[in-house]
């Protein structure tokens, strides 16, 4: 029998999928009959500029088609084994410092981030080895005092969770899939019932507090959110609990961490945010791995770290793993989602691909971080130790000037665990995590520029997870078959709009910028999304197919609205012109079919009228606009608005009509 502690932590499986290679490879075909289609015509025909364009927007389609099926051809599934973890390493399972990160208390309300926090808080781990920091980018006293609330909760939430195996640990979500305590004993249902109880009361305080300021007294602990601005504030660490007799059975530390901010310093975003969060984390805990979520999603397995864990650790494949990447998943989402924002075939397809290869792209949320290689380590000096130790200044150059810090970073790369095992506890970490959470702290340091977070880029995970790729780093999916985090996706246009374009922004500061994956196409997969939307644009633009997507990456509407939780499921419409273009195709499609249905069909005589393909094609826009023609129909917020659709008709009109006159003609 072999030796159960070298047996490894996890296996990796290649997929095969014939029948998915037959079709990409028809669609390559396809595409290069459409390139050499062009290049003949331009022997008969003049040169133009939309042929340019349509050429080029054609070729771009073409090698980034060529580039997908490299990534998605050698698809690979990882295997956990967490109960070989469990029997054989209790001891030794390490520490893991889990990150949240929240920037606006009104666009991320306080309820959302400490449900977040509390499933991390209730996760099956030892809470000995956790820590959870909560970066709070907004300064505000709301998100704090939700936080200080939840803390309180916790202490019946956690032991309830842990005694009846609850599944789902937000409590949010629990109580919206079991409405009622009607299964299990009658302990339970009491235990139910009083836990519902205090959930709401919670809730009920933190809603009412928020949405009347005057409430709370800023005294004691609250003292210190007096005259603070958002963007104008010093530091405020909070370890709002802490679990002092280290006890595997009690509750993790939490702590509130809201970095200075001044005006006209650069804040750099949630890269900023992150790279605080690892020092001040790297001071009070140092655990060797963390795992970052934002603050609108939660945990749904509550066994996940132990699985990400067999990956870190394997004592063969997991050496060279600088992070291990959960797929986003999403509760709520629209049926049949028209934006695609849910992101199925990518993870499917190319995400299991590039498993297979070095790994998936860091995705900015769900993923466990090793801390060495933040630090900027690459596998091989992590593995055999850094040449030479670091001289104390080239430390301080690197890492900022607090001694407290660097020494952590020693310990850290030395792999030795210093911290509350020997009885120091976060608090007492207080004023040099402060220190490190000034703005001046990185002046002159490597932070952001060459480990940590990187800066440069609103979309800071592309830069990040590349440079991890670039240092010879792999990374690994982690998808266990209970589904591991599940967060809001974004339910309506406007939210999709504002988001596809601060990363179709952000991904081109990324493919233009200094990590340009341009001198790596393998790595550069999604950045190359950027230059993906320019094509769209003039595609689009071009052919007139389908001028939606066009828009969504056009359109800059003011402010990310994202409580369209109550349309869950719902595509909703307003008076926004975004809205026209969309019934104007469908209309113009609608049209053309009656007419070809009617018999209207006047130059079908002709020789020069719509075939079956014309009408196939009218068939499928029409299915493409589902949600729109099921609005022409629906009222209300479901609707399409009676403004938008008359608007709409007329332009459809006048495009009929100049079709027609163009064709008889
Ligand atoms: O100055 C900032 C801005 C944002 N955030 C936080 O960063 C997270 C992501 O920001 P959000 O505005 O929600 O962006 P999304 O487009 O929803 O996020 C996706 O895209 C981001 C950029 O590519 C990634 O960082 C995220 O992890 C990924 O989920 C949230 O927790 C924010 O609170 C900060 O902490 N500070
Ligand atoms: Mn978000």
């Amino acid at each position: 029998m072999a030796n159960q502690e070298n047996l490894p932590l996890y296996d990796k499986i290649w997929i095969k999928r014939k029948f998915q290679r037959a079709i990409d490879i028809l669609i390559l075909l396809l595409l290069f009959s459409l390139l050499s289609f062009r290049l003949f015509s331009i022997i008969n025909n003049t040169f133009t500029i939309p042929w340019l364009l349509a050429f080029s927007c054609e070729s771009w389609f073409t090698f980034t088609w060529i580039v997908i099926l490299n990534a998605k051809w050698c698809p690979a599934v990882t295997k956990t084994h967490p109960n070989r973890l469990l029997q054989h390493r209790v001891q030794e399972l390490p520490r893991v410092d889990l990150f949240v990160t929240t920037a606006d208390h009104v666009l991320e309300p306080p309820i959302i981030t400490f449900n977040t926090v509390l499933s991390l808080l209730a996760l099956d781990y030892p809470a000995n080895k956790l820590a959870c920091y909560v970066s709070d980018d907004a300064c505000s006293v709301f998100t704090f005092y939700g936080l200080v609330e939840a803390a309180k909760f916790a202490k019946f939430w956690v032991p309830f969770c842990k005694k009846y195996n609850i599944q789902v640990r937000a409590p949010f979500r629990y109580f919206s899939q079991v409405t009622k305590s009607e299964e299990g004993s009658s302990e339970f249902k009491q235990e139910w019932l009083q836990m519902k109880d205090m959930y709401d009361n919670l809730s009920r305080r933190v809603e009412d507090v928020t949405r009347n300021s005057l409430s709370l007294k800023f005294e004691g602990e609250f003292a210190v959110f007096l005259n603070t601005e958002k963007r104008n504030h010093p530091s405020i660490v909070k370890v709002i609990s802490e679990n002092k007799d280290d006890l595997p059975d009690g509750l993790p530390h939490l702590i509130y961490v809201s970095r200075e901010k001044k005006p006209n310093y650069e804040h750099n975003y949630k890269a900023g945010a992150m790279n605080v969060l690892t020092r001040v984390s790297g001071l009070m805990t140092n655990a060797p791995f963390m795992l970052n979520v934002d603050c609108d999603m939660v945990v749904s397995n509550p066994k996940i770290i132990q699985h990400a864990v067999c990956i870190l650790m394997d004592s063969k494949k997991g050496k060279d793993v600088a992070f291990v990447q959960c797929f986003q998943q999403f509760y709520d989402g629209i049926k049949d989602d028209p934006f695609g924002n849910q992101w199925v075939a990518a993870f499917e397809y190319i995400i299991r691909g590039m498993g297979g290869l070095q790994g998936p792209y860091y995705g900015g949320t769900n993923t466990f971080h090793r801390r060495n290689a933040i630090y900027g380590l690459d596998p091989h000096e992590n593995h055999y130790g850094k040449k030479g130790k670091l001289s104390e200044k080239a430390s301080i150059k690197q890492f900022g000037s607090s001694n407290e810090f660097v020494k952590s970073v020693t310990h850290a790369f030395e792999g030795s665990d210093y911290s509350t095992s020997n009885g120091i506890s976060p608090s007492s970490f207080i004023d040099s995590a402060i220190q490190v959470s000034d703005c001046e702290y990185e002046n002159g340091t490597s932070w952001g520029n060459q480990m940590g977070w990187l800066y440069g880029s609103i979309s800071e995970d592309v830069p990040t997870g590349l440079n991890m790729h670039r240092k010879g780093w792999r990374s690994e999916c982690c998808t266990p078959d209970q589904t591991a985090f599940t967060g809001c996706a974004p339910g309506g246009l406007l939210t999709t709009m504002v988001q596809q374009k601060r990363w179709a922004s952000g991904l081109t500061v990324v493919f233009f910028g200094k990590h340009s994956p341009v001198m790596g196409i393998l790595f550069g997969i999604r950045a190359m999304d950027s230059f993906d939307s320019f094509c769209d644009l003039h595609y689009t633009y071009i052919t007139r197919v389908s001028i939606k997507r066009a828009i969504i990456k056009k359109e800059t509407p003011g402010s990310i609205a994202s409580g369209d939780n109550a349309d869950a499921g719902r595509f909703t419409f307003d008076e926004s012109p975004a809205f026209m273009v969309g019934t104007t195709v469908l209309l113009v499609q609608l049209t053309a079919l009656v007419v070809k249905i009617v018999g209207l069909d006047l130059e079908a005589s002709s020789g020069n009228g719509c075939g079956l393909g014309e009408l196939m094609g009218s068939v499928y826009l029409v299915v493409c606009y589902w949600p729109f023609l099921k609005g022409l129909f629906a009222r209300g917020k479901y609707g399409i608005p009676l403004s938008t659709i008359f608007k709409s008709a007329l332009l459809s009109l006048i495009f009929v009509h100049f079709s027609r006159i163009g064709v008889i003609s």
